[in-house]
């Protein structure tokens, strides 16, 4: 399985993404600049945090115009399987390829600590190696992770089971506690705590660990049956 990273200006936590998916699933990664028109090499995409174009406007408001992004969107046409983490979740609502979208937090201050989130979904691609109902540590590290939808995209959310992480102990005012969601058909996930950052116990947990190891299996899983059929 062959990932992007990809890379805005102001992009911080790209190499934490590479590094991420080296070591947890030794899988070929390379870093894509935003200005590519071609990510049909690529099996997964992750959409790193940062402080994209300064955060300007609106985080992720700029980036969402990237060339890139063009292709990302096809990409999630053919369920390509997508991770948008912090300011890659922000640039994921901003592109319309996830509902929502993150207002400030309510502290209006930037938050970054660990926090405790509880898995709500285990049977999408990036979760099905947690246990439903999970309480498991990631940390967080945002200004504007304050998610919020209309009434009718919430009952939507519900009813399809995106909804795939809450927090434990609400940090920054989002809707129902909610922490990550997937588009309706679950190739698409966006969160604003970095499971990238808790990969080695050195870090203080591992419990990102999973996500990685969870699309790779998903990836694993679709080609198997696909060589059988
Ligand atoms: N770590 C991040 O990706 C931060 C995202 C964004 N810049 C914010 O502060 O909300």
């Amino acid at each position: 399985m062959k990932f992007a990273v990809l890379v805005f200006p102001g992009s911080n936590c790209d190499i934490d993404c590479y590094k991420a998916v080296e070591d947890t699933i030794g899988q070929p990664v390379d870093y894509v600049w935003h200005t590519a028109t071609d990510l049909s090499a690529y099996d997964g995409i992750l959409v790193p945090g940062g402080f994209s174009y300064g955060d300007y406007l609106r985080c992720g408001a700029i980036s969402r115009f990237a060339p890139v992004m063009n292709e990302v969107a096809k990409a999630a046409e053919e369920g390509k399987f997508i991770l948008g983490i912090c300011n890659g979740f922000q640039i994921l609502t901003e592109a319309g390829l996830l509902p929502g979208t993150l207002l400030r937090n309510t502290s209006l201050k930037f938050r970054c600590h660990d926090t405790v989130l509880r898995v709500e979904n285990n049977t999408n691609p990036f979760t099905s190696e947690y246990a439903a109902g999970e309480e498991i540590v990631i940390p967080i590290a945002h200004g504007e992770g304050n998610y919020y939808c209309d009434d009718a995209t919430l009952e939507q959310l519900k009813k399809n089971n995106q909804i795939i992480f809450t927090y434990v102990n609400n940090p920054n005012g989002s809707l129902e506690d909610i922490a990550g969601i997937s588009n309706e058909r679950g190739n698409v996930v966006g969160m604003m705590p970095h499971p990238e950052r808790a990969v080695d116990s050195l870090f203080g947990s591992e419990d990102g660990k999973r996500m990685f190891t969870s699309i790779l299996k998903a990836w694993r899983d679709r080609h198997e049956s696909a060589s059988v059929r």
